[in-house]
């Protein structure tokens, strides 16, 4: 079968890939770097495994559309942050470079998550401009991406997959292409189900985690630890909480619930998980400010802007809203990831990034983290604090650590460093 996936980015190209594998396709991308890069066998982004199926695939990548058997569209699909919405735009213009080449018999997947209905009536309307009726000319389908960042390529080949038609036809089609790398089971419906059933499951996910991060400030009200408290709960059958953390970002968790929402004043519990989730850059700074405040003209160090551990994507990451915070307040903000390249404030070395600071802050639980000599790290700080909000960092004794959800004193504890400092001391 020719398929052509329209938009190459964390799902695009490697569904294209692994759709290779047993089909001819083309890639598309308006970025022209982008599809430059993917004809030279150069990955775009980093994704585990990627970079070798990559040099392996035989897709080609064009800036336009080319006629094919199925369209399969993986374009963003953001958040309009003033109406609480779904922007489309990027939908409505990939669906718009189909309607030119699409053909009687054709199938249209829809991959990118969208708000209930928008395949019926966005996507429907602007294909109808070829003249063909969905359901009677071509096929259209939803699938949505269920794959997780950081192992997308072994949850694209073993989850689950949902496929909603507009019609059998549709879905059994779509079903058809899918099982040529799927190996989950996958499982049918109709359309809009499919689009809801999405939604859902990111929104389970954001209530979870807003449930956590509760948790961790009543923990730290009754002087306890709520990594331990967590971990015992969790022994329970049927129990199983998430971990609270300095905010939910990505563009999918951090967003997908308004997606749901955006046509009812009806929730409660869906915003405010979301209004949760989205205060906890400013309650993690509450903590630096304690243990910063005789301290004048204060410098903290972020360790990790992605929105998660152990990828390079900082969409929506919680760490932007942590800095334009501080900032604000008149701290100094140095940003250390060695994994980020796209950040819109500059990046420094470690070592640049941790001199002469105040406070390291843990945003980001990279595996690198978890292995660092924060005692030998703090050796050119000009105090010895680390706000952990991961839960990734372990004391040697030789510097104050305060952990997210935890009772230990919030106050700056001065240990003298193991080598003497060139740096005054201010306070
Ligand atoms: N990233 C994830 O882990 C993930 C998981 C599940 C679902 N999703 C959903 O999948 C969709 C895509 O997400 P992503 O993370 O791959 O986005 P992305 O930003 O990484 O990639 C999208 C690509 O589409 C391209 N594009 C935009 N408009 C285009 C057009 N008209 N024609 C051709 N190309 C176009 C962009 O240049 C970009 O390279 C979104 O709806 C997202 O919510 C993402
Ligand atoms: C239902 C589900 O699983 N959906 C996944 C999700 O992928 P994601 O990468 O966005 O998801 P997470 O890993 O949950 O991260 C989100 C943010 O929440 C923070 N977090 C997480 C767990 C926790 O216990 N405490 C936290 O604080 C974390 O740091 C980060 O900021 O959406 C994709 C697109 O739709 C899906 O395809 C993919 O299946």
């Amino acid at each position: 079968m020719k398929i052509c996936v329209i938009g190459l980015g964390y799902i695009g190209l490697p569904t294209a890939i692994l759709l290779s594998e047993k089909n001819e396709v083309v890639g598309v991308d308006v970025k022209k770097d982008v599809v430059d890069k993917i004809n030279d066998k150069i990955m775009p982004f980093k994704e585990p495994g990627l970079d070798r199926l990559l040099e392996q695939s035989g897709i080609t990548a064009s800036t336009t559309p080319r006629p094919a058997d199925a369209f399969i569209i993986c374009v963003p699909t953001p958040f309009d942050k003033e109406v609480r919405m779904a922007d489309l735009k990027f939908v409505r213009s990939a669906v718009e470079s189909i309607v030119p080449h699409l053909r009687k018999g054709n199938i249209v997947i829809l991959e990118s998550t969208v708000s209930p209905g928008a395949c019926i009536n966005v996507l429907e309307p602007i294909l109808e401009k070829s003249g063909l009726k969905a359901g009677e000319d071509y096929y259209l389908a939803h699938c949505p991406e269920r794959a997780i960042p950081g192992n997308t390529l072994h949850e694209m080949a073993y989850n689950d997959r949902i496929i909603g038609g507009i019609d059998d036809a549709s879905t059994q089609l779509a079903r058809k292409i899918y099982a040529t790398f799927v190996k989950g089971n996958i499982y049918t419906t109709d359309i809009t189900t499919a689009e809801f059933v999405k939604l859902m499951e990111n929104t389970y996910r954001d209530v979870n985690i807003a449930l956590a991060n509760e948790l961790a400030i009543l923990a730290e009200e009754a002087k306890i630890n709520i990594w331990e408290a967590i971990s015992l709960a969790n022994h329970h059958p049927r129990v199983n909480i998430l971990k609270p953390g300095p905010g939910v970002g990505g563009h999918c968790i951090a967003v997908d619930p308004w997606f749901l929402t955006e046509a009812t004043n009806r929730c409660r519990i869906i915003n405010t998980a979301r209004e949760i989730n989205d205060s906890m850059p400013a309650y993690v700074l509450s903590k630096v400010k304690v243990m910063t405040e005789n301290i004048r003209r204060p410098k903290i160090t972020v360790f990790g802007v992605a929105y998660k551990g152990n990828v390079d994507d900082a969409r929506e990451t919680p760490a932007l809203k942590f800095i334009k915070l501080a900032e604000s307040e008149g701290f100094f903000v140095s940003t250390y990831d060695p994994l980020v390249s796209r950040f819109e404030m500059p990046l420094s070395s470690m070592e640049d990034a941790v001199r002469g600071t105040d406070c390291i802050v843990i945003i980001s639980d990279h595996d690198l983290f978890k292995e660092l000599d924060f005692g030998h790290l703090l050796d050119n700080s000009r105090h010895r604090n680390v706000l952990d909000t991961r839960n990734v960092v372990k004391s040697d004794g030789t510097f104050n650590l305060v952990k997210l959800g935890c009772s230990e004193n919030a106050h700056p504890v001065y240990v003298p460093p193991k080598k003497p400092v060139s740096m005054a001391k201010v306070s």
